[in-house]
């Protein structure tokens, strides 16, 4: 909360809420009748994640959930942005259903709507089906159906009390960290799967909001993308072409296709020979079905230079040394946040956003030996993020909401669980639940609506 000056006041209606997903939070990854997904898979592959760390228990939020909605509640939080496991309610990603698995989420929703508190659901974070893999996942064209199904039986299920939805997180780190650098889950390596599943995904994108629409299912739907501001060196013609690659790579790639229905001129030259024909118009127009609003996930900028060594874009970022950084290197940019959302207002228009994550992982030790646990560094870059919204809006964006990632520390992908993104601080030994100053400051300017 700002003391002195005049306080930086939030529209009317703003939803402030936090957000998780479901392999990094819920544990108990087959209980239940549920399948394993690619994530189960990958955690137990060794050398694939940090210190061998898995989703086998992770927050345990899957049974723990009722307590978590209490701790949501006690901070005032509006809204909830989870996502569900594909492979609970559809265990082979197809076909045989699992009531287990629907009556799991059913019962989240539920004990959400009780609390006063908006669900808002993610249908795919990253943790595809390990069934669906087996047919070639994101690399069979069958994909889009598929996903399409799955989505169908949850608007299906959940649709008359769900306010939104979205249908992919983040399909660029789905197709660059899955397929081209093969860090993250399925781990391939290969310029020519990442261009397939590229257009799989906007294709299983835009039959997700066909299927939304074609259920009835109330509320709104969208699709929620990383975007990361690209600042250019220097203005020579090489670092200037350079940041245009970087990007139409990360910010334009998916962007242009659902809002615009082309594609980012750069991408042939990115993916060279591995960039497809043309794609045919009919498929076009699927992926550019309208969505209702766009999801934001912000956390950083970068300074890009001419790289011919980095692959795919040639281009990389520039180190931005004295700058705060978080614990997982990335730099506390907040104004990066408001180019981001006046850059998007000005290229697509003024769709309505919700910032779907925002968030920075410091150091919070693995117990919490007080409560609320100080977490300075935390709670200044989110006011400061907050502040940069704010920004956002005076200058004419449609905002409407912020999620804070996370509500909880949860397993940071391949970074297993050494890196602490939570306004709550989970002792993984014991599974107690800590406020971090982070929180109560959160929850400060929620009840003011105001910074
Ligand atoms: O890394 C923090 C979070 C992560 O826990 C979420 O599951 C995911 O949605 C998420 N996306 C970003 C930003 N995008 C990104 C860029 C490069 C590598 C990995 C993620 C950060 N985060």
């Amino acid at each position: 909360m700002n003391a002195h000056a005049d306080p930086l006041r939030f529209p009317p209606g703003f939803v402030w809420g936090a957000a998780t997903a479901a392999y990094q939070v819920e544990g108990s990854p087959l209980a239940d009748g549920a399948g394993p997904s690619i994530w189960h898979r990958f955690s137990h592959t060794p050398g694939r994640v940090r210190d061998g760390d898995t989703g086998d228990v992770a927050c345990d939020h899957y049974r723990r959930y009722p307590e978590d909605i209490a701790l949501m509640r006690s901070l005032g939080l509006q809204s909830y942005r989870f996502s569900i496991a594909w492979s609970r309610v559809l265990p082979e990603g197809r076909g045989r259903i699992n009531q287990a698995g629907l009556d799991h989420y059913a019962r989240v929703v539920d004990a959400l709507l009780e609390a006063g508190i908006a669900p808002n659901i993610t249908l795919y974070h990253w943790d595809l089906p390990a069934a669906l893999d087996d047919r070639g996942g994101w690399l069979n064209p069958d994909i889009a159906d598929w996903f399409a199904d799955y989505a169908t039986l949850m608007f299906r299920t959940l649709g008359d009390r769900v306010p939104l939805w979205s249908t992919l997180n983040e399909p660029w780190v789905v197709a660059d960290g899955g397929y081209m650098h093969g860090v993250l889950a399925p781990g391939h390596r290969s310029a020519f799967e990442a261009a397939i599943a590229a257009h799989h995904l906007l294709l299983a994108h835009g039959r997700g909001v066909q299927a939304f629409r074609a259920s009835g299912a109330r509320g709104q739907i969208g699709l929620v993308v990383n975007l990361e501001p690209k600042y250019p060196a220097s203005h020579s013609p090489a670092d200037l072409a350079a940041t245009l690659r970087a990007e139409a790579y990360m910010n334009r790639q998916y962007l242009d296709p659902v809002l615009r229905g082309t594609h980012a001129e750069e991408l042939a030259e990115v993916f060279g020979e591995a960039w497809p024909a043309p794609r045919p118009a009919e498929q076009m127009a699927v992926i550019r079905e309208p969505i209702d609003w766009l999801g934001v996930n912000y956390y950083t900028r970068s300074v890009v230079r001419a790289d011919e060594s980095a692959w795919p874009q040639r281009a990389s970022a520039v180190p931005q040394r004295g700058a705060l950084h978080t614990e997982t290197a990335w730099e506390v940019y907040p104004r990066g946040l408001t180019d981001t959302l006046t850059w998007v207002k000005n290229r697509y228009g003024n769709l309505p956003i919700y910032i779907t994550e925002n968030g920075s992982a410091f150091f919070d030790p693995p117990s919490a030996e007080v409560d609320p646990l100080p977490d300075p560094l935390r709670t200044q870059t989110l006011h400061k993020h907050l502040a940069a919204v704010h920004a956002a809006i005076g200058a004419g964006v449609d905002v409407r909401g912020y999620y804070a990632w996370s509500l909880l520390d949860n397993l940071e992908w391949a970074h297993g669980y050494s890196k602490r993104f939570g306004l709550l601080h989970v002792d993984y030994a014991t599974q107690r639940r800590t406020r971090k100053a982070s929180a109560l400051a959160y929850a400060a300017v929620i009840a003011a609506n105001a910074l």
